[in-house]
């Protein structure tokens, strides 16, 4: 089935075949952040009670099967209990579909501001919405197992983040902020350029995020970047990912009713272009790997961290699960850091008291750009509290991540849990609940200062885990705030930027396992210095 699944496209293929079950992560609901981790979500959540498809004899046996099973769902079953919508209780297919439509993260947000807490948003899947119950998922659990994703690869997965580990420790990161900055650097340039173009310095800045993040993960792990900001186009291998991205929502259909699975895997029989699609995926990181293992030098991007162990080592890794890596990494840290940089841009523009109070600290903290570096940036509270803020809107992992309870349940939030329960926080449900943040659905980077207003004291701040955390909590934690406060401290630094009109509802947007992001054009003017 997976094998089956996974052909339908290139991206999640690339999980099932590789990291999912090994190093990644495993979005639910609509999640987003690493994404690539497709394989799990895609595995991960069955039904509570399901019919066997195929054992059906005709239509009319599966309807009553199912309406017994939908029955005993919101009845008998023992997460009937939870509260939450009726027919979510009873079927799958309603929380499918609004993954489909897009329209689950919203949904899912509505269903806790109406049912509190804990919602049943499927037969056997359960979201939270609370600090607590982060740490009951996804913290390190004293005494306890860590919530699953799957058992199987566990001691694989602990091996593979503990040899890259190294690639994002504190040290690894000062080694590479010359690499880093160099992109940032060239996308200033690029813009100063384009605002000598044609276009007069409008600019869809949704491509350029895209563009800096796919080149620098490209530079750390592939051993060069994709080129995408001197091109100013998508490489074809960067469009594959988005279309699998998307892709995902059939696939969730795919496993949920494997009829649908035995169509799908029909489906590639018949269209081998969908086999060599999955072939050229997988060829560009493998040659590209291959290229960099045969290259003598001292750049310090990741490959360089993974070569310290060669196989024999128990720390070591071989070649398939270096490209495997590799292409995981690229999809969990491009994407997401794009996605906030984004989100973060439209909130400065749409709030220009924010934009001035930025402004007034980046242009007054330092005298030129180049004392703009990993050390000085963390003399900029407000920029990180713009950031955090950022987060708190519009988090690049906007939904659930899932986790699996013990056959024998647990205990999460102070409720008993039954096992093989499928379990996680939404992080917009989170972030956007009366319960945890004063007015959550105002842009407020003040709530995260030392000496912020009062009315914001009582933030949880607990609740808010945009990089999750424990031991599969993200590992390119601080990459990610590097790359994006060095990125909005240079622009602001050299530009005014106006949003354009045709952008001013860009936030209203749909989540097809990522948010579903629309041209952000954005005029850029150089500032006079
Ligand atoms: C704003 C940017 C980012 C956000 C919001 C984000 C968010 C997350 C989240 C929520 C998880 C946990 C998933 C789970 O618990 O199942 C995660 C895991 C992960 N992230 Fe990130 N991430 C970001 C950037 C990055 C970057 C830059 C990289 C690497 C270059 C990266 C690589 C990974 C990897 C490899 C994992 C899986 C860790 C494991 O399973 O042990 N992420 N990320």
């Amino acid at each position: 089935m997976r094998d089956m699944i996974a052909a339908q496209s290139p991206i999640a293929m690339s999980c099932l075949e590789t990291g999912c079950s090994k190093f990644g992560v495993t979005p639910g609901g609509g999640g987003a952040a690493g994404i690539i981790i497709i394989c799990s979500g895609v595995g991960g959540a069955g039904a509570a009670v399901g019919p066997a498809p195929g054992r059906a004899d005709d239509a009319m046996t599966y309807i009553v099967y199912s309406a017994c099973v939908a029955i005993y769902n919101v009845t008998f079953h023992p997460l009937a209990k939870f509260p939450g919508p009726k027919i979510r209780g009873a079927f799958k297919f309603p929380m499918l579909w609004s993954l489909f439509k897009g329209s689950s993260v919203r949904e899912t947000k509505a269903f806790h501001d109406t049912y509190g807490r804990v919602v049943r948003i499927a037969p056997d899947h359960l979201s939270f919405n609370t600090a607590r119950a982060f740490k009951d998922i996804y913290g390190t659990r004293p005494g306890k197992k860590q919530l699953p994703k799957d058992d199987e690869c566990d001691a694989d997965h602990a091996r593979i983040r503990k040899t890259i580990s190294y690639a994002f420790s504190d040290t690894a990161l000062r080694e590479q902020e010359q690499l880093l900055t160099a992109h940032t650097t060239h996308l200033v340039q690029k813009l100063k350029e384009l605002i000598k173009g044609v276009d007069d310095g409008r600019v869809n800045m949704m491509d350029y995020y895209n563009f800096l993040t796919f080149d620098v993960i490209g530079d750390l792990c592939l051993g060069e970047p994709f080129g995408a900001i001197a091109s100013g186009e998508y490489h074809e291998w960067i469009v594959q990912i988005f279309q699998g991205l998307k892709f995902w929502r059939i696939l969730r259909f795919g496993n949920a009713y494997p009829i649908l699975g035995y169509f799908f895997k029909f489906v590639m029989t018949v269209v081998p272009s969908i086999e060599e699609m999955r072939d050229s995926f997988f060829k560009l990181p493998r040659v590209k790997v291959e290229k960099r293992l045969a290259t003598e030098t001292n750049r310090k991007d990741f490959v360089s961290y993974i070569l310290r162990y060669n196989e024999d080592d128990e720390r070591g890794m071989n070649r398939e699960e270096v490209v495997d890596t590799a292409s995981i990494l690229i999809v969990g840290g491009s994407e997401t850091t794009a996605t906030i940089l984004c989100g973060l841009t439209y909130y400065l523009l749409v709030t220009p008291r924010v934009m001035q109070k930025l402004q007034d600290e980046i242009r007054s903290t330092f005298s030129s750009e180049a004392d703009i570096h990993l050390r000085t940036l963390t003399r900029l509270p407000y920029l990180d509290a713009v950031v955090e803020e950022a987060l708190r809107m519009y988090p690049p992992a906007s939904s659930i991540f899932p986790r699996r309870t013990p056959s024998e349940g647990d205990e999460i939030d102070g409720y008993y849990v039954p096992g093989n329960t499928s379990v996680g926080v939404h992080q917009f449900a989170t972030y956007r609940s009366e319960k945890n943040f004063t007015h959550p659905d105002e842009f407020i980077p003040e709530r995260w200062l030392k000496d912020g207003p009062e009315e914001y004291r009582n933030d949880d701040r607990a609740a808010f885990q945009p990089f999750h955390l424990g031991p599969r909590g993200c590992i390119g934690k601080n990459l990610a705030y590097f790359e994006i406060k060095s990125t909005i401290a240079r622009l602001v630094w050299n530009f005014e930027m106006q949003l354009c009109k045709e952008s001013k509802s860009w936030i209203n947007q749909n989540v097809f396992l990522v948010w579903e992001k629309g041209p952000l054009w954005v005029q850029f003017r150089e500032r006079k210095i």
